[in-house]
């Protein structure tokens, strides 16, 4: 394991910010740690940098105890959201600053400089200044910074939080092909589910300082361990007495099924290749959401006020409503 953290706790005076995290992360993983704002997600990854000590527990870096060490000797990176490049540096002197803080030799230095630029995408913005550069550009020379001093984990606490969606998204496929080429550990800190279940090997669901569930992406996705985490991850409705996915639910214009339950159409929205249905279903106070493709939904040629019958799909993943472990539905 390349980090291991064990029994890790931080009060802020009263207030509980992490309790007993245990979290064990292998080498060259790409981990996202996610969560709503305020659960503790930055505090974890600031205890694993050294920038803050926790009350009790252990932080172990590629087996060395890393509890007691400042920063600078964990051998770690790390890129914050607004990230302080220095601005009177040009991008490639910025790259090259940690290596020649460690008096590396001049051509290992030039020739790591190109090799990072390169992996970066910013070679040819080599000689400009940061503030000549935009927003994604300025977050990967942040990355290739970090990264010049060979840091066994790369900590990196939303890293593209400040910038459009659009250019979120491209930075978002790119390291993970950058990870794909360097494997370095990364851990990232991120609150958009979407990132996380794009970008990441393994998730770390973190709220209210504590860790609600780790997995992949599909595992989380499809067995969630509890209504939070099903809820964080996607969109959720209900139907009867479980939560459910709206796309988990089967829309039909004869009763058919006897379990299908009996509702009425409120509301049909086309949202790109989509369609959104709210249905009124009897005995129920909220409406159901069910979520069709076009084509499905043309097929069925439904308008507002028809009646129609839902019932989960086979294999649909749902919760009971009070919010007990999740269940699958039998085939
Ligand atoms: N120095 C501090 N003093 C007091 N409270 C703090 C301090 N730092 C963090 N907290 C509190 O600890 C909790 C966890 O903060 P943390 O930054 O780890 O959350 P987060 O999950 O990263 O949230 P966000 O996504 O908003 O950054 C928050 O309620 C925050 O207000």
């Amino acid at each position: 394991m390349s980090i291991e953290v064990r029994g890790v706790g931080k009060r802020y005076g009263d207030f509980v910010a992490l309790d007993d995290i245990n979290v064990s992360l292998p080498t060259g993983q790409l981990t996202a740690l996610l969560g709503p704002s305020g659960g503790g997600k930055s505090t974890l990854l600031r205890i694993i940098a050294g920038l803050e000590s926790a009350d009790g527990g252990s932080v172990e870096i590629e087996g060395v105890d890393a509890t007691k060490l400042p920063p600078q000797k964990r051998n770690v990176g790390f890129v914050f959201q607004h990230y302080a490049v220095f601005k009177h540096m040009t991008v490639a002197k910025n790259v090259a600053f940690g290596l020649e803080i460690r008096k590396r030799p001049k051509a290992e230095v030039k020739a790591k400089v190109a090799e990072l630029l390169e992996l970066v995408h910013l070679s040819q913005f080599a000689h400009r200044l940061p503030s000549q550069l935009s927003g994604g550009q300025r977050q990967r020379l942040a990355l290739a910074r970090a990264l010049a001093v060979e840091p066994s984990v790369l900590l990196l606490d939303e890293p593209f939080g400040a910038l459009d969606a659009k250019v979120r998204k491209e930075l978002r496929d790119w390291l993970r092909r950058l990870h794909d080429e360097v494997h370095v550990t990364t851990v990232f800190v991120t609150h958009d589910q979407e990132e996380a279940l794009e970008v990441a090997d393994e998730i770390v669901v973190i709220n209210e300082g504590r860790i609600e569930q780790i997995g992949t992406p599909d595992q989380l996705y499809d067995e969630p361990a509890n209504d939070f985490v099903m809820g964080f991850l996607g969109e959720v409705t209900q139907l009867g007495g479980v939560r459910l996915r709206p796309h988990d639910i089967d829309l039909a214009t004869t009763p058919g099924a006897p379990d299908a339950v009996a509702g009425r159409v409120v509301r049909a929205l086309r949202v790109g290749f989509e369609v959104r249905f709210t249905v009124d279903v009897e005995g129920q106070a909220e409406p159901t959401l069910v979520v069709l493709s076009r084509t499905h939904a043309r097929a069925l040629d439904l308008d507002v006020g028809a009646q129609v019958w839902l019932r989960p799909t086979t294999g649909a993943t749902s919760v009971p409503v009070l919010g007990a472990p999740a269940t699958k539905a039998l085939a």
